[in-house]
């Protein structure tokens, strides 16, 4: 039958080649980013051809370098839909990243693209590519697409020429997972004051329930970050979608005197910041006033909604207008923290308490820091709680310390001597084109929470663990600085019982969440209390590495 419409024609995707793979790289939205990225990308994407070539494969690129940007990263949603109608379906395709990457910008083609996926990244510091490849990884768990993924300092090493000629053979890489068991059922657990705070949290929440304020949902691509009301909605938590432009309209209405207020209190407890005068590239008092109008704006809308916790994307949009939300963020998680009033002066906004804040509002962060904060508050116990990206790590002594952090800020109390070790420093212009203050320093030695709360199969999953703090030497924290963002804070991370390649496999999130407690035996209270309430509110708890329940 022929018909008289204009009938759309399909591309031939044409076939792949035999012993062939193609390669995508999905990349920032902000072009900055790629430029500045784009030669450790080239060396990268070398470094995984050579593999291939190894095992007598070749890798081509699905896609060009644009002359007019000088980068051949993925820079938007439609570009990947574009490239991936040139893809042959059943191709075998990587997905390089050795940069941080939108994942948004793939995940469309990805999701039914029909031949092996496998995710690879570089095992380096410079740039967050490892951050991007856990932040896409978990995006495809939660599309329920399978893929595979490895990664490497530099692709000479055999533990990745045996992952990558597992791919080939077989289409798929198993990891070890050993490392994880299933939280026991909650009915199964000796009576103890953990289970019992665990379970009245939860009761609580899902009687009384919860409000998260999400300033401007779907951060930089992460698809992963987005938990859906249906999922998030049983937990006993709500969401509150608010616009940015009301949190820069609010920013409008606080005065100099009350934002320079903030600035006296955190100057007084000790905080200091390297400030310059050229507001392009360094930090300047024009830049931290702002930051601290928009302080005050967040706790002021906060308090108007009802919000039990908070999260600024900052990200599209807000860069363009104003410095960095981090100053703010660090701050808002904090409980001892500058005194915010209410507009009429009457109240002190959460006095004496932190208002949990989810960075890059990142959903999984907003649970977990929720719940956290109901937890450690119970327990008596400091309440500051914070995600860090899972940036990177190495062995130093005979263990392997990771380098988490976060891109802009902690809570102050995660230094050793609070505001005193806290350093404002201009965020870089590759990221924040209108700078503004980071709150950078080491966190403290000591014990930890470490989680995370993702969605895998349609459902709501956290990993829990325990993991210390750790010292390093100056020399040795100055290098991890120096490999990495000397700008954002670190944490020198020994995980208790996973291995780095275990973490790799298994971490669904460019994200974890990480509390402290004042020795192990808190720690590992404080771990089954939170483990108890997730399980209880319907999560699937997994119990990772060592923990003592
Ligand atoms: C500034 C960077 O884009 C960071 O925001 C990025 O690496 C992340 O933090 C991703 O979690």
């Amino acid at each position: 039958m022929t018909s008289d419409y204009a009938l759309p024609q399909l591309r031939d995707r044409g076939t792949v080649a035999p012993k062939t793979a193609y390669l995508i790289a999905s990349g920032d939205l902000r072009e900055s980013a790629n430029v500045a990225g784009w030669p450790t990308q080239q060396a990268l994407e070398q470094a995984i051809a050579d593999a291939f070539a190894r095992q007598g494969w070749s890798v081509v690129r699905a896609h060009g370098v644009d002359p007019d940007t000088g980068h051949g990263f993925i820079s938007s949603q439609r570009m990947g839909l574009d490239i991936f109608t040139s893809i042959p379906p059943d191709a075998p395709l990587i997905v390089a990243e050795a940069v941080w990457q939108y994942s948004h910008h793939v995940l469309a083609g990805l999701r039914t693209h029909r031949g092996p996926i496998l995710t690879a990244a570089n095992f380096a510091g410079e740039w967050p590519g490892l951050v991007g490849l856990l932040g896409l990884n978990a995006g495809l768990t939660k599309m329920g697409t399978p893929y595979s993924t490895v990664w490497s300092v530099d692709f000479t090493d055999e533990w990745a020429h045996d992952r990558i000629g597992e791919w080939i053979a077989t289409g798929g890489i198993r990891h070890d997972s050993s490392h994880v068991r299933a939280f026991p059922p909650v009915e199964s657990l000796e009576a103890s004051p953990e289970v019992e705070l665990g379970r009245a949290l939860a009761k609580q929440l899902q009687t009384d329930k919860a409000i998260i304020g999400v300033f401007d949902e779907g951060c930089m691509g992460m698809y992963n970050a987005i938990i859906d009301d249906e999922l998030l909605n049983p937990l006993g938590i709500y969401k509150e979608r608010l616009s940015q432009s009301a949190l820069y309209a609010e920013m409008q209405r606080v005065d100099d005197d009350t934002a320079d207020a903030v600035g006296r209190w955190l100057l007084d407890a000790g905080m200091t910041f390297k400030l310059g005068t050229d507001d392009a590239t360094e930090l300047t008092e024009g830049q931290l006033r702002e930051q601290y109008k928009m302080y005050i704006a967040a706790l002021r809308i906060s308090d108007d909604f009802g919000l039990d916790a908070v999260g600024i994307q900052y990200q599209q949009g807000l860069k363009d207008l104003t410095p960095a939300s981090d100053l703010v963020e660090g701050l808002l998680n904090n409980v001892e923290r500058p005194p915010v009033t209410s507009r009429d002066g009457s109240r002190v906004l959460w006095e004496g308490k932190a208002l949990p804040h989810f960075n890059e509002a990142d959903e999984g962060v907003a649970a977990d820091a929720l719940i956290t904060n109901r937890v450690w508050v119970a327990m008596g116990l400091d309440p500051a709680t914070t995600l860090h990206d899972v940036r990177w790590g190495e062995e130093f002594d005979g263990q392997f310390v990771w380098v988490y952090e976060i891109s802009g800020s902690v809570p102050p109390s995660h230094f050793e001597n609070g505001y005193a070790d806290a350093v404002g420093w201009r965020q870089g212009p590759v990221f924040f084109p209108a700078g503004g203050s980071t709150i950078t320093g080491v966190s403290k030695p000591g014990e930890i929470v470490w989680s995370r709360l993702y969605i895998a199969g349609g459902e709501l999953h956290l990993d829990i663990g325990r993991a210390s703090a750790v010292s390093l030497p100056a020399e040795e924290t100055s290098r991890r600085w120096r490999a990495t963002n000397i700008e954002w804070p670190i944490m020198h991370v020994v995980l208790h019982g996973v291995s780095r390649d275990q973490f790799m496999a298994r971490h669904k999130a460019n994200h974890v969440q990480v509390a402290y407690a004042p020795d192990a035996a808190t720690a590992d209270a404080a771990l089954l209390a939170k483990a108890v309430a997730f399980a209880e509110l319907g999560a699937h708890v997994h119990l990772a590495g060592e923990v003592n329940v």
